[in-house]
């Protein structure tokens, strides 16, 4: 099943736990603008490169959309699409006024140069400028992007609309970013991670973690985790993984991966091949990376007690119903990993009011919303009787249907 099919079915079944109108939940359902745009760029030998970009905007009931942009090779319509409305449900879980978007270009990033990632950008930004906007739609990194990304993006938005730091968040903070936000997704999975294990008497210390990716949010997650005295037995990248049943020194892998680029020959531990790190013998397992990593073929294999979806929709619903009837507890993408548009709305908030937090305020504030958006999705799954995937979407499609409702559809 893919991206898209998976995430109207998790929708739908909420819009039917919820007893939603049927117009309602197609008008809930169907994004408010798809757009794609060709962009050509000159290649640094002079050749010529035609990429395709996407930017769906979901809905605007509840605020300016907002969402990530993400360069990979497997973006397409229908995974951008899914991400853009995961978006719309995740920012109205956090309690945000904010509706969803997303982006991408279908590119292989590691193989442009920096000024051939420059000229993309801007081309890309050119193209949908007119469609985004301070109150409308408000980019930030994703998968395969980052600060400079977002720069890029500002500078090129200006050139169009005056000076406009607002227009995108996760922007360098020589620009107008906001302290913590770079750090934001993976320290939101660590208070996700504490709301959860609370619930059932654990804490991180001592329980063992395997997580997979080591980007932004891979990164961040092991770090915070490991200070918190988290034992990380196995990070993985694209290049493969590594294991350490005692504890892997994070501060050693984070020297070795900056220095080498990769997780490869890290004398901490021993290598594995990557795929195994889902099935790891682990307590506590992070996706970081890629969409449906969590299949049928080897959910049933899962050891992890615990999933913290930080990735977006890591788990695919064979799989979300094989771990469930295991009895493995699983905090969905749209909470788990909510911290980092929740500091992206701190940013934007900074930006228009021009007045910059400090980052201490940043971590408190973010820890609050995380806070109360468990507590929030725990009386849901009390009030209908299920689990934390269908907690969150009734409390995020519930939120947005009230939005629609009361603002209406006069034409
Ligand atoms: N950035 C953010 O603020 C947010 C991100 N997310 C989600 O978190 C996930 C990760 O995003 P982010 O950290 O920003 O992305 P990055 O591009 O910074 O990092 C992605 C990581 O995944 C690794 N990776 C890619 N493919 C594989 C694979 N097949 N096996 C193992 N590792 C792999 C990459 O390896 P390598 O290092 O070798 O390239 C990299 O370490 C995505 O699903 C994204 O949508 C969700 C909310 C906010
Ligand atoms: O920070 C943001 O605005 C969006 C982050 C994002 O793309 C996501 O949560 O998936």
């Amino acid at each position: 099943m893919n991206a898209l099919a998976a995430t109207n079915r998790n929708f739908r079944r909420a819009a039917r736990i919820l007893g939603l109108d049927s117009k309602l939940e197609k008008s809930l359902l169907i994004p408010y603008r798809e757009i794609k745009v060709e962009c050509t760029i000159p290649k640094d030998d002079g050749s010529l490169a035609t990429f395709v970009g996407f930017r769906v905007q979901h809905d605007n009931a509840r605020g300016p959309m907002k969402g990530g942009i993400r360069y990979h090779p497997e973006v397409d319509p229908d995974e951008v699409n899914a991400l853009a409305q995961l978006m719309t449900w995740k920012t109205a879980v956090a309690d945000i006024p904010y509706g969803g978007a997303k982006g991408g270009i279908g590119c292989s990033p590691k193989e442009l140069s920096l000024s051939e990632l420059e000229r993309l950008t801007r081309v890309f930004t050119q193209k949908i400028h007119d469609l985004i906007g301070v109150h409308t739609d408000i980019p930030a990194p994703d998968m395969g992007t980052n600060a400079q990304t977002m720069a890029w993006i500002l500078d090129e938005y200006s050139k169009f609309h005056g000076y406009s730091p607002a227009i995108v968040t996760g922007k360098p903070i020589d620009l107008g970013g906001s302290l913590g936000r770079e750090a934001a997704t993976g320290r939101g999975v660590v208070f996700a991670t504490e709301a959860l294990l609370n619930e059932y008497g654990q804490t991180i210390t001592d329980l063992k973690f395997a997580i997979q990716g080591f980007g932004n949010v891979g990164y961040w997650a092991a770090k915070l985790i490991h200070e918190r005295g988290g034992k990380v037995v196995a990070v993985s990248d694209i290049t493969g993984a590594v294991k350490n049943p005692n504890g892997i020194d994070i501060s050693d892998l984070i020297k070795h991966k900056e220095a080498t680029g990769s997780l490869k020959d890290f004398q901490g531990g021993d290598s594995m091949d990557s795929n195994e790190l889902l099935v790891h013998d682990c307590d506590v397992l992070i996706p970081c990376a890629l969409g449906g990593v969590l299949h049928k073929g080897n959910a049933g294999d899962v050891k992890a007690k615990y999933i913290i979806e930080a990735a977006n929709h890591p788990t695919d619903p064979d799989a979300d119903e094989i771990l469930s009837k295991k009895g493995v507890i699983i905090l969905p993408d749209i909470y788990a990993n909510g911290g980092g548009v929740t500091v992206s709305y701190f940013e934007w908030v900074q930006n228009i009011q021009g007045f910059m937090w400090d980052e201490e305020k940043v971590n408190n504030e973010l820890q609050k919303y995380m806070t109360k958006s468990f507590r929030d999705i725990k009386a849901m799954c009390q009030t209908h009787n299920c689990d934390f995937r269908m907690g969150a979407f009734t409390l995020g499609v519930n939120r947005v249907a009230r939005a629609t409702v009361l603002r209406g559809w006069e034409a």
